[in-house]
């Protein structure tokens, strides 16, 4: 049996030549692109299971095309390879999920290796997907508080309807969880979940993202191509952050909720599409359709089964449930198993304030296991962590012992504070104040686990 369908571009005709020698023979079947036009080809004619994208070529840059990829909302294991790539894009192709970063000269046998090792985890998260489908169960949803219980027996109704749900909530408190497990639980669980980010797509993507396109729609529209909701058909589409939708877009969601038919960018025909709506914001969407920024009428249409979801300082009896779950994960990545809080350690986290909710908690969690240097994580060992983001703000940039990688994060973290503070807490104007993409500086803000504008939580 094949071990799997690589694509491996590369302009070096050498290189090319000696991976699909040395894959072939490990069993792969392997296909081969000099530049990034090729690749995309092959990569809209059909699936591979993992592809090898060189940096620099002279058609374009192997991270672009992977940030191309991913914003298509593609999960496709890319590993990067560069013989002298810049840490800049080493870190945005990271941030892209690239599985590693290998340095030429590539050593085979460490390239085989790391495919195989994606390959193998790969196929076992697909494996527990396909598990949780049949058994109806979704990334579990942890919490025992009276505001969780409530949310559960609330998915269950509204797995069992077929009206679009609203889901509201500050950032990280679990809203994509919630539309998982919706669909999971309801009857189109065998049918695909789609997701579209409405902020992290860019605005002139965004209707061919949802909709489609006809070839030549427009330039770069090489191929023709289905949009979300023609691959959410027969199951579930969640449209993420849809109160960063721009107006235009919003008409356009508007009439296909109404009449449950779209037609792609630059096509004629009308397709009828079967999609159960999910849509989640965290912004305050009565306050967008005052201020004319989201229309009152899509509103309307979106919030037939509306679900809210309390922030975590509300319901902080969950908190050490949840730090025990993302502890015992985390200490498992990592390969330090015996950790565990003291009550000192677990009462300093109970009593902060989480902004960024669920999802700062996990952050957090994750850095205690790379930072506390024995088993035991006690109140100091939580305070220096929460203070860290402090310490950087204040100059404090270099800690002994503590892996760049945090430091680094806590002075990107000190500085978009800073600036989104100087900016009145507008993101947009943050965004053109740093010269970033608005949508580039959402993703940062997810990651970092950061508060947004009008004290919305921004983390990821
Ligand atoms: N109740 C929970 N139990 C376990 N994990 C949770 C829970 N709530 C959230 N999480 C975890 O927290 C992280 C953030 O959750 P999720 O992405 O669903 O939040 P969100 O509200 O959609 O955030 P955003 O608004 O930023 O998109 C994820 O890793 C998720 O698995």
């Amino acid at each position: 049996m094949p071990r799997g369908h690589v694509l491996v571009l590369d302009d070096e005709r050498a290189i090319l030549t000696t991976l699909q020698k040395a894959l072939s023979l490990e069993g792969y079947t392997v296909d081969v692109a000099g530049g990034v036009g090729v690749a995309e080809e092959k990569l809209a004619k059909r699936s591979y299971d993992i592809a090898l994208f060189d940096v620099s070529l002279p058609d374009g840059d192997g991270v672009e095309l992977l940030q191309r990829i991913r914003v298509s909302g593609s999960e496709l294991p890319v590993v990067m390879m560069s013989g002298h790539a810049t840490v800049d894009a080493a870190v945005r192709a990271t941030r892209l999920g690239a599985i590693d970063f290998l340095e030429k000269p590539l050593s085979t046998d460490r390239l085989l290796l790391v495919l195989e090792n994606t390959l193998r985890l790969v196929r076992a998260e697909a494996e527990a997907k396909a598990l949780r489908t049949q058994t109806g169960q979704v990334g579990e949803l942890i919490g025992e508080s009276r505001a969780m219980l409530d949310l559960r027996e609330q998915i269950a109704r509204a797995a069992k309807a077929t009206a679009t749900v609203f889901v509201t909530g500050e950032r990280g408190t679990g809203k994509e969880l919630v539309a998982r497990a919706i669909h999971g639980a309801s009857k189109r669980a065998r049918g695909p979940l789609e997701k579209m980010n409405c902020a992290a797509v860019p605005s002139e993507l965004i209707e061919s993202e949802m909709f489609g396109h006809e070839a030549g729609a427009f330039t770069g529209a090489t191929k023709q191509r289905r949009g979300k909701f023609e691959r959410a058909s027969g199951g579930t589409l969640f449209l993420d952050e849809v109160g960063d939708m721009p107006l235009a877009m919003q008409a356009k969601l508007l009439r296909v909720l109404q009449e449950r038919e779209i037609e792609r960018v630059g096509g004629h025909e009308t397709i009828k599409v079967d999609v159960r709506v999910v849509a989640a914001t965290n912004r305050d969407i009565e306050a967008a359709c005052r201020e004319g920024q989201f229309r009152p009428d899509l509103y309307d249409r979106l919030n037939v089964l509306p679900l809210s979801l309390p922030p975590l300082r509300a319901r902080r009896e969950d908190v050490p449930q949840l730090a025990r779950h993302f502890l015992a994960l985390a200490t498992q990545a990592n390969d330090r198993p015996g950790m565990a809080f003291t009550d000192g350690g677990m009462g300093v986290l109970v009593a902060y304030s989480f902004p960024g909710n669920v999802r700062e908690l996990r952050n957090i969690i994750e850095r205690l296991v790379i930072l506390t240097p024995d088993e035991t994580i006690d109140e100091g060992d939580v305070k220096v962590c929460l203070g860290g983001q402090q310490a950087a703000m204040k100059g404090g940039l270099f800690r002994p012992g503590v892996p760049f990688r945090v430091l680094a994060e806590e002075a990107e973290r000190a500085i978009l504070e800073e600036a989104l503070g100087h900016h009145g807490g507008q993101m947009a104007a943050t965004a053109r104040g740093l010269g970033l993409e608005r949508s580039h500086l959402y993703k940062k803000f997810k990651a970092l686990g950061l508060r947004g504008d009008k004290g919305e939580a921004e983390d990821e």
